[in-house]
């Protein structure tokens, strides 16, 4: 059975709450959506504080990124939630989000991307089911032109199709799920992964 447009909302909603209270989604940072049917998605609107959204902070568009609802400002970054709804059908919910660690490792990392092994709790990214692998993310740097820089991640993507999220130097994570729980767990892993990877950093460059 699919999920309403309302019990869809309310999920993007809570993960607004839930990842403003954490610290991972400052201000009017960071966007999110849900998959609305096989051809649409449901999205953040633009600017709005995303710890205080309501029913009507949240847009239908195409998977083109067009919006179908007129009279409200889709979200900056609409390009970068459809094109992963377009990449892989099984994906129902994106989440991006602006946290301090993902924005200063991406910054202090010079290579285009990181890369985790041995990390226990890479077994919380879909698809992972050893610490015995490696996750590789890659870093894009950011781009005020949203379609350019959609147009940088598409090739990745589908060199990759085991990604589960990348990040856009200085600015911030993008990663997605089956469902928006599923979406929240790797946030949550990402989160806790480049804490670990700053944390490392550190302590070896004071040994040094
Ligand atoms: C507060 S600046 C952040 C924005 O420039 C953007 O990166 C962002 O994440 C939110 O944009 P939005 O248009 O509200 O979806
Ligand atoms: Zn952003």
């Amino acid at each position: 059975m699919s999920l309403t447009r309302e019990h869809l909302a309310q999920e993007i909603i809570d993960a607004g709450r839930f990842l403003y209270g954490r610290g991972w989604s400052p201000a009017t940072s960071s966007n999110y959506s849900t998959r609305l049917s096989p051809t649409e998605a449901l999205l953040t609107v633009s600017g709005k504080h995303k710890g205080q959204l309501s029913l009507d902070d949240v847009l239908a568009t195409n998977l083109s990124g067009n919006s179908l609802e007129p009279g409200k400002k889709p979200s900056a970054e609409t390009l970068l939630h459809t094109q992963l709804y377009r990449w892989r059908p099984e994906i129902g919910a994106v989440l991006h989000t602006h946290s301090v660690h993902a924005t200063v490792l991406s910054r202090l990392t010079p290579e285009d991307f990181i890369e985790f092994e041995d990390y226990e709790l890479q077994k919380a990214f879909s698809g992972v089911s050893t610490h015995e692998s490696r996750v590789r993310v890659p870093i894009f740097d950011n781009d005020q032109d949203i379609a350019r820089l959609a147009a940088k991640v598409q090739p990745w993507l589908d060199a990759h199709p085991d990604c589960v999220g990348y990040l856009i130097r200085g600015h911030g994570l993008y990663t997605w799920g089956a469902r928006m729980s599923d979406a929240l767990r790797q946030i949550e892993a990402f989160e806790f992964l480049f804490e670990c990877e700053l944390k490392t950093r550190s302590l070896s460059n004071h040994k040094a």
